[in-house]
């Protein structure tokens, strides 16, 4: 159904999680709309060395060194098995770029909120797109952060103001986007695939890759908020970066272990699409962001997916005799599933399981 534009004045009503945070010292609890409670007895133990993502050694996988690099692609194919999350090294992208994709996402969140209302919108593929909370028309608990979403590939969008953000962005994403084909070819590897096989399956050349930057201001109760709730991703893989502040937590034997990254570190998740090609080899494993009280933290994932009209569905290859457990699903409508009501923060992927005959 069409929104009306009631409804949507309504959500624009909204305050961003900025706005209110901003609004003065009086702000000492989280209200209502906010709360959400977690589980304590479900947080890992922190000092346990155990609870610490893979390290994946970038300059290793691209290495000339063939006992370097297959010792990295194995080492790659048993983070994706085991944790389908890891934080990638030596890659080559300046830290001093980071930082500055983090600092011009920072200013546009800062802009006045007239000036972020143009980029206000409901569609899923907007080019451009800032809001609050998940999706405020079905959110049942409202989500402390602010967000905004570029889409910089296969076609390249930006903003204006803050006015480095066009430069900066173009060159992150670009950078970006060349350690994920290496990571993709290296998991293709890690498969026994060869190296191209997933990126000409996925149709990766007219791929998606979408900047979505993400704002948590602190919070004066952080056990009574949350910043994004437990989700996974829709893509094939995300790379993140973060600025110092660590929020982001993993889900690892049943227990949430809190990420912590190497500074410069990109922080990759294999995604739901790269779950159905390997028939649940590698798991799109379930993350959220936690909040804190002492700073604001913004992170900014990268997800990277197929092209749009390409539907992923379990590789013939890496069966073994195993049925396909997907069908197909176009990734655009994909995506618009994910983000539905039908399918409100729960596994995306059972909607594509295939039913076990009884
Ligand atoms: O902020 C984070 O660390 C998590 C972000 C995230 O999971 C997402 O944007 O999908
Ligand atoms: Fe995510």
């Amino acid at each position: 159904m069409a929104p009306t534009t009631a409804t949507v004045a309504e959500e624009a009503k909204v305050a961003s999680i900025k706005t209110l945070t901003d609004a003065g010292a009086e702000l000492n609890s989280v209200p209502s709309e906010y709360t959400y409670v977690k589980d304590p007895n479900d947080q890992a133990d922190a000092s346990d060395p155990e609870h610490s993502i893979p390290t994946i050694d970038f300059a290793h996988l691209t290495s000339s060194s063939p006992d370097l690099r297959s010792k990295a692609i194995e080492k790659l194919g048993k983070a994706c098995e085991e944790w389908g999350f890891f934080q990638v090294i030596n890659h080559g992208v300046p830290e001093s770029l980071m930082k500055s994709m983090i600092e011009a996402c920072h200013k546009f969140f800062q802009l006045p909120e007239e000036e972020k209302k143009e980029f206000q919108s409901r569609k899923l593929l907007e080019p451009i797109k800032c809001g609050t909370s998940f999706n405020v028309a079905i959110d049942k608990v409202r989500l402390w952060r602010d967000y905004l979403k570029v889409i910089a590939h296969p076609e390249f969008h930006s903003l204006h103001k803050p006015a480095e953000y066009s430069d900066v962005s173009l060159e992150f994403s670009k950078q970006t986007r060349q350690v994920a084909t290496e990571l993709l070819s290296g998991i293709s590897e890690s498969l026994g695939l060869e190296a191209e096989y997933i990126a000409k399956a996925m149709n990766w050349d007219r791929g998606l890759q979408i900047l979505a930057a993400n704002y948590y201001p602190a919070c004066p109760q952080p056990d009574l908020a949350i910043g994004i709730p437990p989700h996974t991703d829709h893509g094939l893989v995300t790379l993140l970066i973060q600025n110092d502040m660590g929020g982001l937590e993993v889900q690892h034997n049943g227990k949430w272990v809190l990420v912590d990254c190497a500074p410069g570190a990109f922080v990759v998740n294999i995604g739901d699409q790269m779950q159905i090609l390997t028939n649940d080899k590698y798991k799109s494993v379930w993350h959220r962001a936690v909040v804190n009280n002492r700073a604001t933290r913004i992170s900014i994932a990268v997800p990277h997916g197929p092209a749009l009209e390409t539907a992923a569905l379990p590789i013939p290859e890496l069966l073994g005799g195993e049925a396909p457990k997907y069908i197909g699903m176009s990734y655009e409508a994909f995506m618009e599933l994910q983000a539905s009501p039908a399918a409100y923060m729960m596994p995306c992927l059972d909607h594509l399981r295939v039913k076990a005959d009884n």
